[in-house]
């Protein structure tokens, strides 16, 4: 455990659950007890706070009143269950009762993508709509000891965190007050055929089970997928490799950073954002690839990222490689 963290690039994580909680719930340490029911009462409530907690910071920032969201799209892997956490959200934040809800269970480490990928749909389709996309995750769905048999536990306890992220995606005329950051340009979702063991995440008695292959990293060749993406806005990769582009990835570890590094040709500090999220917050599922787009916005704002077009990209159990083509939203408006 020790050696996989030092390996891991990760500086420290964040949990909403203490020790002393845990603590008093042994069933969550014993993978031989059933402790699925305990985890979802915990999960009941601690995600939707952490999601509310988000939302309020990204709806103040919006600068709109709460009332204005048309549809909510809430999206996690640490709870199940209806009414789900989706309504209890809503409530929290006052939103209007005909909001559209969409809720997103289960998508592993591509959930905040997918996410994105629905609200940019509902949101083209929605005359001045605004769409309320939320991330939220408990790790504690699914923490427990590891199995003395199989080490592969270890790496599921040295990589996750507990985290939730939001943003509002919108369609049509912009308020004098909204100021947008990113444009959505494309969306799109690919299968990596033949890998479909590589990562597994499934409910049972003890909970959220989640597995990963050693062999992932070597796995997760996804230059076709991005150049899939862009090629119908003629961007394509020069003999520098992607460089051109920013890159928003998702960081579900070290390693799988290194070979998208390598896979694309990309410069050290291409990944910079994804790698400072990985080392201050650890994986956070869903809601780690908003946190990276706010990374990367900073590093725009201060003049460390330049480039007018992006690539957001997360890969979930499939294996899925959900991409989103992004253009800095200041770049647009000068032309
Ligand atoms: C875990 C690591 C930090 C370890 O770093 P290194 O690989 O450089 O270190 P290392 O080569 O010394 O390996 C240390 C030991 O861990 C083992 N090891 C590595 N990955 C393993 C895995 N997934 N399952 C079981 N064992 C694993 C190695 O075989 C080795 O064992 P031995 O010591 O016996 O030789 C790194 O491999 C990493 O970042 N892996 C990616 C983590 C990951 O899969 N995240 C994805 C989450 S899912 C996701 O993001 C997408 C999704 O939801 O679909």
């Amino acid at each position: 455990m020790k050696r996989l963290c030092e390996k891991s690039g990760i500086r420290k994580r964040h949990f909403h659950h203490t020790e002393e909680m845990i603590g008093s719930h042994p069933e969550l340490l014993d993978r031989a007890q059933p402790s699925l029911s305990a985890r979802l009462r915990i999960t009941a409530d601690a995600v939707p706070e952490l999601a509310a907690a988000a939302a309020e910071k990204a709806i103040a920032e919006w600068s709109r009143p709460a009332g204005d969201i048309t549809h909510l799209v809430f999206s996690t892997n640490s709870s199940a269950g209806l009414p789900g956490p989706d309504v209890s959200l809503a409530a929290l934040l006052g939103l209007r009762p005909t909001v559209r809800r969409t809720a997103l269970y289960l998508h592993g480490c591509s959930a905040g993508a997918a996410a994105f990928r629905v609200a940019e749909d509902l949101a083209g389709n929605g005359d001045g709509a605004r769409v309320l996309v939320v991330c939220a995750e408990a790790i504690v769905i699914g923490f427990g000891a590891h199995d003395e048999a199989n080490y592969d536990g270890l790496v599921v306890n040295s990589v996750f965190g507990d985290g939730a992220g939001a943003a509002i995606i919108g369609a049509g005329a912009v308020a004098a007050v909204e100021c947008p950051i990113f444009h959505m340009v494309a969306t799109s979702q690919a299968r990596l055929p033949g890998t479909e063991p590589a990562v597994w995440v499934r409910l049972g008695e003890s909970g959220l089970g989640y597995n990963v292959s050693a062999e992932l990293p070597a796995l997760v060749s996804v230059e076709k997928c991005v150049a899939d993406a862009v090629a119908p806005l003629g961007l394509a990769a020069g003999r520098g490799g992607w460089n051109s582009l920013f890159w928003a990835m998702h960081p579900g570890g070290r390693a799988i950073l290194d070979s998208y590094e390598a896979a694309l040709g990309l410069e050290p500090e291409k990944l910079a954002a994804s790698r400072r999220v990985l080392g201050e917050y650890g994986n956070m599922l869903g809601a780690t690839i908003i946190f990276v787009l706010d990374e990367v916005r900073r590093r725009r704002q201060v003049g460390d990222v330049a480039c007018e077009w992006g690539v957001m990209l997360a890969l979930g159990p499939g294996l899925t490689v959900e991409t989103m083509v992004l253009q800095a939203a200041g770049s647009r408006d000068e032309k």
